[in-house]
């Protein structure tokens, strides 16, 4: 008896439709690999979603968009006022109301079962706290709805030059730089790395594997003399994870300085590196979204691990600087769009 196949059910958000997601969701679906194996409805307010198109069909090349009859849509209700409101190229209250609703919208269905991920165009944290929503990100949201303790950012890019693939996760996020070291504690860490291995091992198969972590102090502290982080209490944190997972190889702390040179020569060509890890562990936002933004800007998904589907986004903003002008590279949606579906299908396989 044969098997059916099973279509990953996605539903994309359309972001903050001052910014450029409409523009990458309908070059995305353009494109018929990004969405052949999936059945994909878009949440989002219809009336916004086709003037965006037809504003965009004016200045995109013909084919590159796909048209908003071709697609399934969850028709987000806003109200004429707020609708009104929002002008292309500038987060606003308005606009920030929403693609909250977009989200609430998505994120409802999704707990009830009728989707399996999630894919959110990019969103203004300042729009959403504009409108009177005060979560640093759309992951927080996320996480909220659905009650789930633990979340983890984790960037996934493949090499277009070797295939290789970087994962890179943030132990620390939308926070100010100045509240880092307080924030990081043995028991955030803990929960990071646990998230790490468990995804690693659930949704990507790796076994056994190896994860790099990044010092916080320039030179890993040079033995407290430039920070005490390190010597006080990471390097007796690690040892004790290590003794609690003697299967993994855990690499750390490594100057952050160097710890992305050996990713960027994989990235870029050289299929010869030794010892590259399965997973990076960046210890705050620009530590680790710097170096991926030079190796993958166009093609990096976020992705939320620890929720109880799949979330992914493209690793961009709303660039409001480029909405509307036909310009915005929809590579990273395309990825993001490929790695829910991935992701959905290694879920359900390892549900079975
Ligand atoms: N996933 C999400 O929801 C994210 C949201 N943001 C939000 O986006 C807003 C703007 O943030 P920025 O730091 O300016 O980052 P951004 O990624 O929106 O823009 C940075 C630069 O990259 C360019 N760019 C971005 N995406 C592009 C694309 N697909 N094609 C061509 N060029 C592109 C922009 O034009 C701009 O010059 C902020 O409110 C931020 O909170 C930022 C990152 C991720
Ligand atoms: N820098 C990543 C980012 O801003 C995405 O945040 P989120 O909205 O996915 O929480």
């Amino acid at each position: 008896m044969s098997e059916t196949i099973f279509r990953p059910r996605l539903v994309i958000t359309l972001g903050d439709p001052a910014g450029i997601g409409t523009e990458v969701i309908l070059k995305a679906l353009a494109d018929s690999r990004s969405h052949n194996n999936f059945d994909i409805t878009i949440a989002g307010c219809r009336d916004l979603l086709v003037d965006g198109y037809m504003a965009l069909k004016s200045v995109c090349d013909r084919n590159t968009l796909v048209e908003p009859d071709d697609l399934t849509i969850l028709d987000v209700d806003l109200d004429s006022l707020t609708r009104k409101n929002i002008t292309p190229c500038e987060g606003s209250a308005a606009s920030g109301m929403a693609s909250f609703a977009y989200m609430e919208s998505a994120i409802a269905r999704t707990l009830a079962l009728e989707f399996d991920a999630i894919v959110t165009a990019p969103i203004a944290k300042s729009a959403w706290k504009a409108a009177g929503y005060n979560y640093p990100g759309q992951t927080e949201l996320l996480a909220e709805k659905s009650n789930s303790q633990r979340v983890g950012m984790l960037f996934v890019a493949r090499s277009p030059h070797t295939g290789w693939m970087l994962r890179t996760l943030l132990a620390t996020t939308h926070i100010p730089l100045c509240q880092v070291s307080q924030v990081l504690t043995p028991e955030l860490m803990t929960q990071k790395l646990d998230l790490l291995v468990e995804c690693l091992e659930n949704d990507f198969g790796i076994e056994n594997g190896r994860i790099a972590i990044a010092g916080l102090n320039p030179h890993s502290g040079e033995q407290g003399q430039l920070g005490r982080e390190e010597i006080d209490w990471l390097i007796p944190w690690l040892d004790k994870e290590r003794g609690k997972r003697p299967q993994w190889h855990l690499d750390g702390f490594i100057p952050p300085d160097t710890m992305w040179v050996k990713p960027g020569q994989a990235w870029f060509g050289n299929h010869q590196v030794q010892n590259l890890a399965d997973g990076y562990l960046a210890l705050y936002h620009d530590q680790g979204l710097i170096p991926v933004k030079l190796m993958a800007f166009d093609r990096a998904v976020n992705t939320s691990i620890g929720l109880p589907f799949v979330r992914t986004s493209p690793d961009h903003g709303t660039a409001f600087d480029i909405a509307g002008k036909g310009i915005a590279d929809a590579t990273s949606m395309k990825a993001a769009i490929e790695l829910a579906g991935l992701l959905s299908v290694q879920r359900r396989k390892s549900k079975v």
